[in-house]
């Protein structure tokens, strides 16, 4: 079934340079699927992410999860649809300091009235099953990055989401946690038929994902699936960048 599907799409930036940013971009994910999207800094991954998260809406060209266009619904309509049906990721976590990373955690219930011993219970479940548990109570500067980020992908999974939208959610790790948290993405994604879409330039990140899709100035380029072995695709997806000019070659003799 498809969860996503995006329909010529296009982003004009306005100001006064007008900057084309994408260019008639046709894509389709399945639900349950994880999909990386890689290319050259400045082609236009960020904002296509962004116009899937409906943070920035498209110049033309349509979106439709779940076979409805989010961008035609209304300011109330959309904020709710946003909450209710997409979670997100990003690179510096975004975790309130002020908050206990249980509070964190039950941020999008609590914006949605959840009661709070059935927001609890859910955290603990989850923070159980992220290797997070014993930092509930703690503030998020009283943690490690990595405990930082598995804290912010309960937050985004907690109200399961029917699209998960990941922004470099591992540009701030060490490699160890970087891998740590791919590995518990992927997770998710088999156990829990989670649909995750995934913005990196880390080839190593991108290898955990099931297909690839690389855009380069704007437009779609290639797309790579995953065999049997992620180390292969790993080293497909570096022969790629290096193609598209990417400078993979700093990329090379990461272990995989
Ligand atoms: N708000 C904006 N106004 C004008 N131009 C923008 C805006 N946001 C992004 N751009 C431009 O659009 C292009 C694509 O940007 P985008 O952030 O989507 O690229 P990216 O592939 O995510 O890059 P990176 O890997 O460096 O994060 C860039 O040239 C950028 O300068």
């Amino acid at each position: 079934m498809e969860l996503l599907r995006i329909k010529q799409l296009s982003k004009v930036y306005g100001g006064k340079l007008a900057y084309r940013a994408l260019t008639d971009i046709s894509l389709s994910i399945e639900k349950g699927e994880f999909v990386g999207i890689m290319g050259p800094s400045g082609s236009g991954k960020t904002t296509l992410l962004q116009l899937v998260a409906t943070i920035d809406s498209p110049t033309t060209g349509e979106i439709l999860i779940n076979g409805s266009n989010p961008h035609l619904l209304g300011k109330n309509k959309l904020a709710r649809f946003r909450r209710r049906e997409l979670g997100f990721v990003f690179q510096d976590f975004n975790l309130l300091n002020t908050l206990t990373v249980l509070e964190n955690i039950v941020l999008p219930l609590t914006l949605d009235g959840e009661r709070a011993d059935v927001m609890t219970k859910k955290a603990e479940a989850i923070a159980e099953k992220l290797g997070i548990a014993e930092v509930l109570n703690k503030r998020t500067y009283e943690i490690s990055g990595g405990q930082a980020q598995r804290a912010a992908i309960a937050r985004a999974i907690i109200h399961e989401p029917s699209l998960l939208c990941a922004d470099e959610p591992t540009g701030n790790l060490d490699s160890k946690s970087a891998r740590a948290v791919m590995e518990l993405l992927a997770r998710l994604n088999a156990e829990e038929a989670a649909t995750m879409m995934l913005v990196t330039h880390d080839a190593l990140a991108a290898s955990y994902c099931q297909r690839v899709i690389f855009i380069k100035d704007g437009e779609l380029f290639n797309e790579l699936h995953r065999g049997e072995s992620r180390q292969a695709f790993f080293q497909s997806i570096i022969d790629v960048l290096s193609l598209m000019g990417g400078g993979a070659h700093d990329l090379s003799s990461i272990r995989v």
